[in-house]
């Protein structure tokens, strides 16, 4: 890994960092902020982005950096796909680089690169963890498409942490035209083979019952692909914890995610 960012800020450093990632085939860049002497008790919070970001958009316009400095929280925002000459894209935003959806692809063109679930789970967290001092509590969470990848990945793999939480979270892809748009090209017309990267599927056979925090602007124009409801019944049907939170006023920008982020921290730091 090699240091191409560093910012001081409250009290820690915002880097970023770039590495060739084995899983994805390319050079990735990832967001790292690390708060002045990191030890062995520091935890390490995960945050997955949205459609069209890099490892920038959450570093420079969520404010995180305030509360993670107060909770002495390593926290770490990744690009969320593939990118560069040689790997496929297509013109529309919701697809190809800066779309990742955080599964592995099956699909020519698609699979060489787009291994984002191997890429989370197998090679960052261990890349990480390995390179910054840490307690090895964890905790996942992210916003639209990557608040599908936090509350997915954190289904499929019980144990591995401590706590999820969501901003306007993606929670029924295999229901909505983001997801069926994504998971056609990514994954192919077989819908069956769709459920196992579906937050709504899963929780029906959820090994573990983390306490899932969602926060949702009610006037988010992008409500139509995120149908928060759709996760409330199934989680009531499964008795799975959810605190759903409505915010009247609120869109799905990071003036919403700014507003409620101290709450995400609180919330990790709560349960580790
Ligand atoms: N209208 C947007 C749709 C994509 C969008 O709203 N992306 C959200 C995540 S789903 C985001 O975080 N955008 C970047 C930002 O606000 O900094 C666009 O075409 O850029």
């Amino acid at each position: 890994m090699k240091k191409i960012e560093s910012h001081r800020s409250f009290a820690g450093h915002q880097e970023v960092w770039e590495h060739q990632s084995e899983v994805l085939g390319v050079p990735m860049k990832v967001g790292v902020w690390v708060p002045d002497g990191a030890d062995h008790t520091t935890p390490v919070l995960y945050f997955l982005s949205g459609l069209t970001c890099t490892e920038q958009n959450f570093i420079t316009k969520s404010g995180f950096q305030r509360i993670a400095s107060e909770l002495k929280v390593l926290v770490v925002a990744p690009d969320t796909s593939p990118r560069g000459e040689g790997v496929p894209n297509d013109d529309a935003y919701d697809l190809g680089q800066g779309a990742g959806f955080y599964v592995n692809a099956t699909q020519a063109p698609w699979s060489k690169h787009f291994k984002m679930y191997d890429y989370i789970t197998k090679e960052l967290l261990a890349l990480v963890e390995n390179q910054f001092p840490n307690s090895g509590k964890r905790g996942i969470f992210g916003h639209s498409m990557g608040g599908h990848g936090a509350l997915m990945i954190a289904l499929k793999n019980p144990g591995m942490f401590q706590s999820v939480s969501a901003f306007s979270p993606i929670v029924a892809p295999t229901q909505v035209p983001w997801g069926e748009k994504a998971f056609g090209a990514y994954l192919g017309p077989d819908r069956e083979a769709w459920k196992a990267w579906d937050t709504c599927e899963l929780i029906k056979s959820a090994k573990e019952r983390l306490h899932i925090l969602v926060d949702q602007g009610a006037d988010d124009n992008f409500l139509p692909q995120l149908q928060p409801e759709l996760l409330k019944e199934a989680c009531e049907a499964h008795d799975h914890p959810l605190t759903l939170r409505m915010h009247s006023g609120f869109d799905h920008s990071y003036y919403f995610i700014s507003t409620f982020i101290e709450d995400h921290f609180r919330h990790f730091a709560s349960s580790i």
